[in-house]
């Protein structure tokens, strides 16, 4: 078994360490420098400090030798470099047979595909060999090894299953989901909910507004995923609710922390710059408010965020446009009592 890692942020490192456990692995990192240094003190300093990676991770810089003769590629760049590392992969020698497991979490701008659209669009596989993986983790707390969920989804149960056996280990379990597309854009439309509650912390809201977002962010992201054919069962497992949950609340979040600068008034521009790692919901919120409004889904909330950060409406206004909407019902389709509840 022979396993290539293509990303050395925060999720890729961490992922290297976890599977450098059972497999040997080859982790490439774009930046030979950080190969120099990381080969030296086996630990990626600046993305995932308090993890020292095995003796069977390899580091290196050339992306050949991380997918020649590899039986499963993990791809853990940020969502925005993976057609173009894609491309680099189909560029160098790969096996048919190889697996493909995407770990980013995002949508394309522009074309507003999915990982594993992109994927299959860019690699010389089947696309049943294209996985994603997804769910409640924040590489800080893989990489320490404490008890962990997640979510795989293929198109073929085989593929999912393989890549479930390669991944679990006693701390990290993994669950399998036919689900391709609910399981991708619970991992990419979580981070829009995450920065507005960030962003409503950063306002000095509490706990009360944060749960209005992860509810409300839960309905319209079901919503939008129902309407691009996933299933609505998939938004209240790991990856819809439970990856919602992590990244509304932790402390590790970039996209909450994101929002909290959002509310403190610096641009998106400046948050990038600062921020080192990569805060996948600034790209997902324009991508998801797009989708929205060509398949005419009402998303109050990512319109919200899509205004705060693309036309410069302020994070409090947001707040009072969505508190005044005209009334609504929490749930389409009342059943309850059609005597007393007549449908309008
Ligand atoms: N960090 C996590 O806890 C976590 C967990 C699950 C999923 N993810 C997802 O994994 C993906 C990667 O996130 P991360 O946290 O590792 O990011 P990160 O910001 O920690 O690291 C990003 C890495 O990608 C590299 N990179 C940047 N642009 C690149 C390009 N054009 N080509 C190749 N490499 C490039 C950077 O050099 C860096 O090594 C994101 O989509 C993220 O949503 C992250
Ligand atoms: O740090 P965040 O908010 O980008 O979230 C990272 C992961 O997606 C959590 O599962």
């Amino acid at each position: 078994m022979k396993i290539g890692v293509i990303g050395a942020g925060s999720w890729g490192t961490a992922i290297a360490g976890m599977l450098g456990r059972k497999y040997p692995v080859v982790l490439w990192a774009r930046n030979s420098q950080l190969v120099d240094v990381m080969r030296q003190t086996r630990q990626n300093a600046a993305y995932l400090p308090d993890v020292l990676l095995p003796q069977t991770v390899r580091i290196t810089a050339d992306l050949s030798e991380a997918v020649h003769k590899a039986d499963l590629v993990v791809i853990a760049t940020p969502s925005h470099a993976v057609r173009r590392t894609a491309a680099a992969i189909a560029a160098a020698t790969i096996d048919k047979d190889t697996i493909f497991v995407n770990a980013a979490k995002g949508l394309e701008l522009n074309s507003l595909k999915r990982m594993s659209e992109v994927l299959a669009e860019e690699l010389p596989v089947w696309s049943d060999r294209i996985a994603v993986l997804s769910g409640p983790n924040h590489a800080e707390e893989v990489g320490l090894q404490y008890p962990s969920t997640t979510v795989v989804a293929a198109r073929s149960r085989q593929v999912a299953e393989t890549v479930q056996d390669i991944f679990m280990l006693p701390y990290f379990r993994v669950y399998t989901n036919p689900d391709l597309i609910g399981v991708e854009l619970g991992g990419a439309l979580k981070n829009i909910i995450a920065l507005c509650a960030g962003a409503a912390e950063g306002l000095g809201f509490g706990d009360n507004t944060k749960a209005a977002l992860m509810t409300r962010g839960l309905a319209e992201i079901t919503r939008l995923g129902v309407a691009m054919q996933a299933s609505p069962l998939t938004f209240s497992g790991l990856a819809g609710i439970g990856d919602l949950i992590v990244t509304c609340t932790s402390c590790h979040s970039r996209n909450r922390r994101a929002g909290i600068l959002l509310a403190q008034g610096k641009t998106t521009q400046e948050i990038e710059t600062e921020t080192k790692m990569v805060v996948e919901g600034i790209r997902s919120t324009l991508a998801a408010y797009q989708l929205a409004q060509g398949l005419g889904v009402e998303m109050p909330i990512t319109e919200q965020a899509y205004k705060v950060l693309y036309q410069a409406h302020s994070p409090r206004d947001a707040v009072l446009d969505l508190m005044s909407r005209g009334r609504t019902h929490e749930v389409e389709e009342v059943v309850i009592d059609p005597v007393n509840w007549e449908k309008k």
